[in-house]
């Protein structure tokens, strides 16, 4: 018997909810599960199965998806439906034009079916908020993932921290300013919260060339309702093996400390793809999570709340609970 099958349901029958046929269901469930914990060769994936169902009465099989189910989806639709092509780095399996969503009430978007290396997204998104270009922050947190593209002296130009954080603007016959889109972004939610404008862009054309790679996440907006914030990112190029996982849980924590900042609930991170694409070198790794079901979503835990800056927070005040995905999977990063 499979043990998703377990409770016979069928809406059908009058008998159906009947709290005594119910009682009996929890607890033959709940001997199965122990039976099953005892004899050694019942996989994780099963109990988990099995524990669900004796907290929740219903089969996986009737909920609705994982979210992160929608991750895989696309992890497959690049290995399946991806037009092989050789790139400026490599040969990757392409597609145009995707989107996922993650509605951050629910739960932390950190991929569970491989563990992410989350001290390392945090630590790169607080080196974007400092306005930060230089790997050496990302050194003294211990992070090299930006090594690849820095120059001797550790600079990558002016990317994202630069143009978040200090867009520079000649426009004024000559009168120099800084644009601190960051800022403008928390004022203009706080003064105007339906406004339709919040939006930060890190695809400065006038300095596109001085970059050590062109930005990939290149723009975002938010948007507020029932006093709930979401942000919606468009992201022109995506490594959906390492990048991708990595860009998710970034704009997922941005979401929460901007929320927390300007005083709202968390809502959706919508997620839109342009060019989205697996390298041929992760063909087998993506084989290999796909393999693989997802677990519980870990939930984030911000432990401190009176930072002036949002670039003030350290890495160890953002810490990811309950996380207990899979195994890592190693794979080579393309430069
Ligand atoms: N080809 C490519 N893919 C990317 O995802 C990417 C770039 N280039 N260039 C710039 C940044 C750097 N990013 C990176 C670079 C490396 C990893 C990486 O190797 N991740 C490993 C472990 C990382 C760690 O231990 O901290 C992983 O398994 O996720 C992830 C994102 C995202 N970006
Ligand atoms: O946050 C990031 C940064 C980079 N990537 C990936 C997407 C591409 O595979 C490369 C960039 O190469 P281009 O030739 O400039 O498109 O880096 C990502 O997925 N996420």
């Amino acid at each position: 018997m499979r043990p998703n099958s377990f409770v016979a349901r069928d809406p059908a029958d009058p008998e159906h909810w009947s709290r005594s046929r119910l009682v009996g269901e929890v607890q033959a469930l709940r001997a199965r599960r122990d039976e099953l914990l005892r004899g050694a060769n019942a996989s994780v994936e099963t109990i988990r199965a099995l524990r669900h169902q004796c907290r929740t009465g219903r089969t996986p099989d009737t909920d609705p998806p994982h979210p992160e189910q929608q991750y895989l989806d696309l992890l497959r639709d690049c290995l399946e439906n991806g037009v092989y092509r050789e790139g400026r780095n490599g040969g990757t399996f392409g597609l145009f034009g995707r989107q996922i969503r993650f509605d951050l009430s629910q739960g932390f978007p950190a991929l569970t079916t491989k563990r992410l290396h989350f001290r390392s997204i945090v630590v790169e998104l607080l080196w974007f908020l400092r306005g930060d270009t230089n790997t050496a922050f990302l050194h003294e947190h211990g992070v090299t993932i930006w090594d690849e593209w820095a120059d001797e002296t550790g600079e990558l130009g002016p990317v994202y921290g630069k143009q978040w954080r200090s867009w520079s603007d000649y426009s004024n016959h000559g009168n120099f300013r800084d644009i601190d889109q960051v800022a403008n972004l928390t004022a203009g939610l706080k003064n105007d919260p339906y406004g339709r404008r919040h939006i930060v862009t890190a695809w400065n054309p006038a300095d596109i060339d001085e970059m050590a790679l062109p930005p990939c996440h290149c723009l975002f907006q938010f948007f507020v309702a029932d006093e709930k914030l979401s942000c919606h990112l468009y992201q022109r190029s995506a490594d959906v093996f390492l990048g991708v996982p990595f860009n998710i849980a970034s704009y997922a924590l941005l979401v929460h400390l901007i929320a927390l900042e300007v005083g709202l609930e968390v809502g959706e991170f919508v997620h839109s793809f342009g060019d989205v694409h697996l390298y041929e070198n992760h063909v087998e790794q993506a084989h290999e999570q796909l393999t693989r079901t997802p677990r519980a979503m870990p939930f984030l835990h911000i432990a401190r709340h009176d930072v002036d800056d949002i670039a003030q927070y350290q890495p160890r005040n953002i810490v990811l609970c309950d996380y207990d995905p899979h195994p890592a999977i190693r794979a080579e990063v393309s430069a």
